[in-house]
């Protein structure tokens, strides 16, 4: 058998499309265009990239891009000032600082920063919480992606088995709360599990957000699981030329499409998912702030 694979590029547009419809709507009856902060600390080629389809994005849809670069000493008393302005500003609706962040800075108190409101990352402490205990909260843009993902695959997702590799603050746990809320059976993988293959072979969904190039093989699939590849890996590919390099997932794409029912590529799967449920969460923050309804066909 062969895997059906699922286009994220596809899905992807079928959300901004939404995105874009809510976008419309905000400004024709109430007046107000959304607004996304992004914040660049250093220079990270990657990062740069991201930043820059994430700006090119934002504005496709309708909204408002701001983007900050700031170089990569910026003390953190600077970068403290920037988020309180951004926080204060009326026009900003999101904020997104993007990680990894100079060794100077700590993730965490950034994201402490950021009004919970604004998180559009879905990091904060209070955001966090509030997917715990099952409240409205934002929720981080690629496991958000991932789950509207398996809802369009699968439907209802009730009583399946869902492996989650990695436990992230950013990727891993908040998948399983969102998995946990659509009534799967979750288990949380990580670099301590004891037997991943066998904990891998029980699941109909998998969830790889590891980090580390085609690590899952094809024989740990069970035949027709739906298969989730968060990771993004860049590989030396020698036979693209010399000194080139290419994107590949945590899952060997080849052996596992043999084996799964569906599966995500890499890239074009949970990438371009991760921009759309950003900008997703750019309109609900903004919906929020201002007291209107939860945009429809956006939210978890
Ligand atoms: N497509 C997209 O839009 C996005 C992709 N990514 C990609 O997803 C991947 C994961 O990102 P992120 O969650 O931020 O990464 P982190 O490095 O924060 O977390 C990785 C997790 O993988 C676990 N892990 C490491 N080695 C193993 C192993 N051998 N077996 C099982 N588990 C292991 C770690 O376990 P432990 O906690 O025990 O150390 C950790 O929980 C990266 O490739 C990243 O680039 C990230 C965000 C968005
Ligand atoms: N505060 C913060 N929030 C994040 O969500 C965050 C972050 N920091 N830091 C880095 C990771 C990584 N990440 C990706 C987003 C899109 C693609 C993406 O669009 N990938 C394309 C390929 C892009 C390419 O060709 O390089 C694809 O998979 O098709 C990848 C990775 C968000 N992250």
């Amino acid at each position: 058998m062969s895997a059906d694979i699922l286009d994220g590029k596809a899905f992807a547009a079928t959300i901004r499309a939404r995105v874009a419809g809510h976008v419309t709507r905000l400004k024709d009856s109430h007046g107000i265009t959304p607004g996304l902060a992004v914040v660049l600390v250093g220079e990270d080629p990657a990062s740069e990239v991201y930043v820059r389809n994430k700006g090119i994005a934002t504005v496709e849809t309708g909204m408002n891009s701001f983007e900050h670069k700031l170089p990569a000493e910026t003390p953190e008393a600077d970068l403290y000032a920037l988020i309180d302005r951004l926080n204060a500003d009326p026009a900003v609706h999101g904020i997104l600082v993007q990680f990894p962040v100079p060794a100077h800075l700590s993730e965490r108190d950034i994201v402490a920063r950021i009004a919970p409101e604004k998180d559009v990352d879905g990091l904060s402490v209070i955001n966090a919480g509030l997917l715990a205990s099952g409240q409205n909260a934002m929720a981080s843009c690629t496991p958000l992606g991932c789950l509207m993902l398996l809802r369009e695959t699968l439907g209802d997702l009730t009583g399946k088995d869902a492996v989650v590799i990695g436990r992230s603050n950013l990727v891993g746990k908040p998948m399983a709360q969102l998995l946990l809320r659509d009534s799967c059976t979750v288990t949380i993988a990580h670099s301590r599990t004891k037997d991943l293959a066998e904990t891998v072979r029980r699941a109909d969904i998998v969830v790889a957000a590891v980090g580390r190039a085609q690590m899952v093989p094809g024989d740990w699939i069970k035949p027709g699981a739906c298969v989730i590849d968060v990771g993004i890996n860049r590989i030396p590919a020698p036979e693209k030329g010399e000194g080139k390099t290419r994107l590949v997932g945590d899952v060997d794409f080849a052996s596992a499409r043999e084996v799964a029912g569906h599966i995500t590529p890499v890239p074009g799967g949970v990438g371009p998912l991760t921009i759309a449920c950003l900008l997703a969460n750019t309109v609900t923050a903004c919906c929020r702030i201002h007291g209107l309804d939860e945009p429809e066909g956006l939210t978890a």
